[in-house]
């Protein structure tokens, strides 16, 4: 592994989930991969978990690690090549992380879209610019277009609670009252419809297709009910139109995950990446039912960025 950015840098993903529960059952038994290393985190967005979790893995690794707020903490950055910087910026990304890098073993950065550029955003300028001048590995704590940590974490979710050979999967949309990223659906499916024991299927109202190259010819069921029926887990999240790019095209409150539609499901498990909207997304109901698994799922991203950073450092 070289980086950490999609799910094609997990390169053997059973070789990755078999070292996570390795480690799972074994949190600190790996220290010395992490003896005199430094990991770098660096956020132009706000985090809970992902900042939490991925200080609790550099720890249980034996690795020290410092936490930077761009643009908060630190100068207003410039993005733009060829820049004269006689305006607000104060420092070239150029120069911010071919230094950042100099502190550091493996940076992590998080840079959510503008959702105002589809083609910007798809093209991941700003990470793409952090990998062109970092000189250290990059893993990705939410780029513009994705989230492989979290849906790691999802994979070993799934993986250490199935019940059966074979599990139903399905990612559905959810209402929200402010246009959010695809990232974490794109992930999502750029992981789930690549695993062989999972039968994987995306339901949202029409005008939400994201985008064909995450998604691989995964069915898509327009019928949430439909979608539901015999499902094992149940992964809710909102997204903004990929089409309409950034825009809200419906709060309709029939997709809010209630109880009945649990029900139309095989007892399925509850998922979702957090931070949620409790009683707009998903009822507390759900959240706080039997088969919400949002802790267990969050208390795996320490997991998932252990793992990885295991594979970086070894
Ligand atoms: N890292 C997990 C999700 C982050 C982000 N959610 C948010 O921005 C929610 C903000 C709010 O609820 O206002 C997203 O959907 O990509
Ligand atoms: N799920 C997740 O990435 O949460 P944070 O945005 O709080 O890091």
């Amino acid at each position: 592994m070289k980086n950490f950015i999609s799910f094609a840098d997990a390169g053997d993903y059973r070789a990755l989930l078999q070292q996570a529960f390795e480690i799972k059952a074994n949190p600190y038994g790996y220290k010395h991969i992490g003896q005199n290393k430094t990991i770098g985190l660096i956020f132009f967005n706000p985090s809970l978990r992902t900042r939490l979790s991925s200080v609790k893995a550099a720890y249980n690794l034996g690795a020290q690690a410092w936490v930077l707020n761009a643009g908060a903490d630190s100068w207003t950055l410039e993005m733009a090549d060829g820049a004269v910087m006689n305006g607000s910026t104060q420092e070239h990304i150029k120069d911010a992380i071919a230094v950042m890098s100099e502190y550091c073993d493996v940076l992590g950065v998080r840079t959510f879209p503008t959702l105002q550029d589809r083609e910007a955003d798809y093209s991941e300028d700003v990470l793409n610019k952090i990998l062109q001048y970092a000189t250290v590995p990059v893993i990705s704590l939410e780029s513009a277009t994705l989230h492989p940590l979290q849906s790691f974490a999802d994979l070993i979710t799934v993986a250490e609670t199935k019940q059966k050979e074979r599990v139903k999967v399905v990612l559905t949309w959810a209402p929200h009252v402010r246009p959010l990223p695809q990232c974490v659906p794109n992930s999502f499916c750029d992981w789930f419809s690549e695993i062989d024991w999972i039968d994987f299927v995306i339901t949202h109202p029409e005008g939400y297709e994201l985008d064909p190259r995450f998604t691989k010819g995964a069915r898509i069921e327009y019928d949430q009910r439909r979608a539901l029926e015999g499902a094992d887990y149940v992964q809710a999240k909102n997204w903004s139109s990929y089409q309409d790019y950034g825009q809200i095209l419906t709060q309709d409150a029939d997709w809010m995950l209630t109880p009945m539609h649990m029900a139309y499901t095989d007892k399925a498990k509850f998922m979702h990446c957090l931070p949620v909207r409790r009683n707009v997304e998903v009822s507390d109901a759900v959240l706080d039912g039997p088969g919400s698994l949002i802790i267990q799922e969050a208390g795996n991203r320490t997991i998932s960025m252990q793992t990885v950073l295991h594979e970086l450092l070894k």
